[in-house]
């Protein structure tokens, strides 16, 4: 795992969105299209909105989340409508955008749908992530209802999951998934999350997921 510590949180957003656009020009180069997945949250959108506006050839960047909260995607929780409105615009507005979200349907009953639709995206391209201070990453959270299915080597491509402080279910893609992306970066700021990370390379992939996924990876940090 590569450790980048930035000067500042400007700085380490300014590399991190260099280094995604980046990676995605590589993927262009020799492959018909790009895989790209994304976190939510609050830290990424600042990164969306330095993408948004590189010029690669984005309608060949098939864009998903790394996982989503089980509401419509007009709601203020939902990671889609963050991607929709801070990323696909622009140029990266011709991004395709896979969603997760079934009206209409439960998080488990739609899961099994969106992972056949996931299948030729995978081997993720790109992959972005962000981290909790208690070690989640995507929605993939410590010793949660649905996470032992969503780590093991068989699990499905997403995975319903029923994070115990969260306000709704949600679907976060696999531990397998993530891990198997071809270029991986994780962006996270302040002490309390550098020093979470730490120890998480500790401790078993259960109770720190994000050790499961970041290995080969680069973090990119700021205070
Ligand atoms: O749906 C989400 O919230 C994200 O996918 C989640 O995994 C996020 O990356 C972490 O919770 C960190 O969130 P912050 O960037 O807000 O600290």
């Amino acid at each position: 795992m590569n450790f980048i510590e930035n000067a500042d949180r400007d700085m380490a957003i300014m590399n991190v969105a260099h280094a995604l656009t980046s990676d995605l020009r590589k993927c262009l180069l020799r492959h018909e299209f790009a895989s790209f997945a994304v976190p939510g949250g609050t830290t990424p959108g600042p990164v969306f909105d330095a993408m948004s506006s590189v010029e690669i050839d984005w309608s060949r960047v098939h864009v998903m989340l790394t996982d989503e909260r089980w509401v419509p995607e007009d709601h203020a929780r939902s990671n889609a409508g963050l991607v929709k409105s801070r990323l696909l615009t622009g140029h990266a507005a011709n991004a395709r955008f896979i969603s997760f979200y079934r009206d209409g349907m439960t998080a488990q009953a739609a899961a099994p749908d969106v992972s056949a639709a996931l299948a030729g995206e995978m081997p993720i391209s790109v992959l972005l992530l962000g981290m909790g201070a208690d070690m989640h990453t995507a929605s993939l959270f410590p010793r949660a209802p649905g996470l032992k299915e969503a780590m093991a080597r068989d699990a499905p491509l997403l995975c319903a999951v029923s994070p115990p402080d969260q306000p709704e279910e949600r679907v976060s893609l696999s531990a397998q998934a993530l891990d198997g992306a071809m270029d991986k970066h994780l962006v996270i700021f302040g002490d309390d999350k550098r020093a979470a990370l730490e120890r998480a390379m500790t401790l078993p992939a259960l109770d720190a997921p994000i050790g499961a996924v970041i290995k080969g990876g680069t973090v990119h940090w700021a205070a």
